[in-house]
């Protein structure tokens, strides 16, 4: 019976929001895990039919005394109906449920005639996102080429067609060494999977390492400021060709373990690793002096993730706490971009989400074009001509002040783009106005050091040249 009130105690912590699906079955006890997911997941995909049979069974109400939680009532019940009956030894709980077996069987039977289906599977429908969404599997250049790959996969009984039909694949249209297959499709078992010269890897995912085009020199220094698990650190890595340094910083100690991991799998021999805050590395510290392309993938609500199990629970927290939270980020995310944009040779940031919220993404880059950091620079948004250009959907105009800026950014929309919800932006240094800026200070300069040798000083107003007004990046 432990398995069961295992079973049960996990809907519960689900139901109390503490975490993610994935997150939660990952600290089930090692002792049948397997099993527990399974059953976990088993039920919430029937969630709403069990919870509709229990109550026209009266099952709660006549077992009031023996069941006393409606998630495991859920469990039994799910096994009595769904898997061929309760897998423990008899008890007064087991006993509870199975009095009832005949009139649960007689419910579901019901249902099914109700709703005009057969089959027990036709009652639940998947996640319609998820099911959208090929399997996108990005071909490591660090270790073999795409041409090696393709004819790998063509060895493996693959086809080079459409990713629509079984066992076949296509080349992406936007991202180079990309490759779809249908969304069912299983690696996990594939060698070079295993070996880390593939890596499964969503579309939108991919497009902050192709924005920030790092360059593949000996010379370049770039960072990751945000890398655990390390998805875009190795595509950064590949990108430059293994070459140069690319600092990746990770601020939590577990998930910067899986980065290590991670980076040997996949062969990255051009990356620094450091366990530490980015908001706590100085931008003037030597080491960093030649650093050119910054990478900022933050923490985020992840409301674009259509993970193929967290449909399954409600997961909007509209509490007053909850939107304390994401307030807090907000400012976490617009000091990240400032302290990104204190780096002396910085020319290009990116800075992406996995949220689809605009207060996570285009109000958070319209309040860094308006910091002071940005006005120092100065930075801009990159052109659309400079941002993957033939992706269609870009920043949502309403919420940016200039209409071009809104064209500058991506935006991909689950269950439209055939991508998880994503956000990219890309913010240049302009070198002209960096330049005359530059000017602009030695002239100064030369005034007062003229104004010291006695001449008299003329006051000067300060001007506010920024055509944008000043918004609050907070709802
Ligand atoms: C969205 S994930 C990054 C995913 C990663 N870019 C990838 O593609 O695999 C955000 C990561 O940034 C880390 N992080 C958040 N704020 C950080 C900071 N200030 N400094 C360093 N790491 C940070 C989090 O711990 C988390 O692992």
């Amino acid at each position: 019976m432990n398995f069961y009130f295992e079973a049960a105690k996990t809907l519960d912590r689900l139901d109390a929001k503490e975490s993610s699906i994935k997150g939660i079955l990952a600290t089930l006890p090692e002792k049948d895990i397997k099993r527990t997911a399974a059953l976990v997941i088993e039920t919430l995909k029937f969630k709403s039919v069990l919870l509709d049979i229990i109550k026209e069974a009266q099952l709660m109400k006549e077992e009031r005394k023996k069941l006393t939680s409606l998630n495991l009532a859920l469990v039994l019940v799910h096994d009595v109906l769904l898997a061929g009956g309760i897998q423990a030894g008899d008890g007064p709980i087991k006993q509870a449920v199975l009095r009832h077996k005949t009139r649960l069987h007689g419910e579901l039977q019901k249902l099914k005639a109700k709703r005009g289906v057969r089959s027990n599977t036709e009652l639940v429908s998947g996640n319609p996102h998820a099911e959208q969404i090929p399997r996108y599997v990005r071909v490591n250049t660090t270790m073999w080429s795409l041409e090696d790959a393709i004819e790998y996969l063509i060895s493996q009984g693959y086809t080079l067609g459409t990713h629509e039909s079984k066992k076949s694949f296509e080349k992406d249209a936007h991202i180079p060494n990309l490759l779809l297959f249908p969304a069912q499709t299983e690696f996990h078992h594939d060698a070079a999977y295993k070996s880390g010269k593939l890596i499964l890897q969503d579309k939108a995912s991919c497009f902050p390492a192709v924005v920030l085009a790092p360059p593949a020199r000996k010379d370049a220094v770039v960072i990751d400021a945000t890398a655990a698990p390390g998805n875009k650190t190795t595509h950064l890595s590949a990108l430059m060709r293994n070459m140069g340094k690319l600092y990746a910083f990770e601020r939590d100690r577990k998930r910067f373990g899986t980065l290590l991991t991670m980076l040997s799998r996949a062969g990255c021999k051009n990356v620094e690793p450091i366990n530490t805050d980015f908001l706590n590395v100085d931008p003037l510290d030597p080491k960093y002096a030649n650093v050119t392309h910054i990478l900022l993938d933050p923490s985020c609500s992840g409301s674009g993730i259509v993970n193929r199990l967290d449909y399954l629970i409600e997961t909007e927290d509209n509490s007053d706490e909850a939107q304390e939270g994401r307030l807090n980020k907000l400012a976490s995310f617009q000091l990240m971009i400032k302290h990104a944009m204190k780096f002396p040779k910085g020319a290009r940031i990116v800075y992406s989400t996995c949220s689809i919220h605009a207060v996570e993404n285009e109000r958070v880059v319209r309040a860094a074009l308006l910091s002071d950091e940005a006005k120092a620079g100065p930075f801009h948004l990159a052109p659309r001509k400079d941002v993957l250009p033939t992706w269609h959907r870009r920043g949502m105009p309403e919420e940016m002040d200039a209409s071009d800026d809104a064209l500058s950014v991506i935006r991909c929309s689950p269950g439209e783009d055939a991508t998880n919800g994503f956000f990219v932006s890309c913010f240049v240094r302009c070198a002209d106005q960096a330049s005359t800026s530059n000017k602009r200070k030695a002239v100064e300069k030369d005034e007062e050091a003229t104004v010291e040798e006695g001449q008299p000083k003329k006051k000067k107003k300060k001007k506010n040249k920024s055509k944008h007004k000043k918004v609050s990046a907070v709802p």
